[in-house]
């Protein structure tokens, strides 16, 4: 591999502990840098990311994956043996890979509309030995009503995927009563929270809580939003493919 400086740089170290309370161990650091260096690799083919600088890579994939799903690290006892995660829209592993990483006990499904994407993402894994993810290739709209996927997972990771309420859609259904949906937001305002209130109402949720936060290296405005699943999504969501985006409840 070519010689890359490492996004795990020193300051970082101190970086994770004060905002995380939490440090990745040194075989968590130097798989870090391999994935990092897998991911330059493949972009000289593919548009997996633009966030190629050690430091860009470092907050904006590595610290914020793990910023969405802090409550886990430090509530170890939410997660046991086989719960379940999906990564939609997972483009170049994000947050998905991180989190498998860290929760080798888990399962990660990433999914993602574009075949070439789960291909280059398949080989990495298969480089990093990684064996607790399912690529897989579909829309989410279809996933939501393969009766092998809906309603099974624990946790919904969603990040620049789609607006809120279309998120919602896609996650939903997926989820488990008792799950909950991560949507990775930038900015938010009072009036998407009204229109992702009801939305979520519609799929069988509520929006328990909304963290915002600023990343720590270059004080980027974070927003992550906790959809609880309270009761079974109507059968008649996801709507067919595309429906969701054109016509968002
Ligand atoms: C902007 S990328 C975000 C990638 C990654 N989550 C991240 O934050 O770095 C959005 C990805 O979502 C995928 N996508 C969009 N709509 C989808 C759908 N309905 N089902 C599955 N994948 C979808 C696209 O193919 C694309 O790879």
């Amino acid at each position: 591999m070519n010689e890359i400086s490492s996004p795990q740089l020193p300051e970082m170290t101190a970086i994770w502990q004060e905002t995380l309370n939490w440090q990745p161990t040194p075989e968590q650091q130097i798989l870090f840098q391999q994935l990092f260096e897998l991911i330059i690799q493949f972009n000289q083919q593919l548009n997996l990311t633009r966030l190629t600088e050690p430091e860009e890579f470092w907050e904006k994939h590595l610290w914020d994956s793990f910023r969405g799903i802090s409550f886990l690290l430090s509530e170890k006892n939410l997660l046991s043996p086989g719960t379940k995660f999906i990564d939609i829209g997972t483009g170049g592993g994000f947050p998905g890979i991180p989190v498998a990483l860290i929760f080798p006990e888990s399962s990660v499904t990433l999914l993602d509309s574009t075949r070439k994407k789960i291909t280059a993402l398949t080989t990495i894994l298969e480089e990093l030995k990684i064996n607790n993810t399912l690529p897989w290739v579909g829309r989410a709209e279809a996933l939501g009503q393969h009766p092998k996927h809906r309603e099974s997972y624990d946790f919904a990771l969603l990040r620049a995927v789609a607006p809120p309420s279309v998120s919602a859609e896609y996650a939903l259904p997926l989820l488990k009563v008792g799950g909950t949906a991560i949507l990775y937001r930038g900015h938010w305002t009072p009036e998407e929270e009204q229109q992702l209130i009801s939305a979520v109402k519609q799929l069988g949720g509520v929006l328990e809580s909304v963290d915002g936060f600023n990343t720590p290296l270059t004080q980027s405005i974070r927003h992550c939003l906790y959809l609880k699943k309270v009761r079974p999504t109507a059968k008649q969501y996801p709507r067919a493919i595309g429906v969701p985006g054109q016509k968002p409840l």
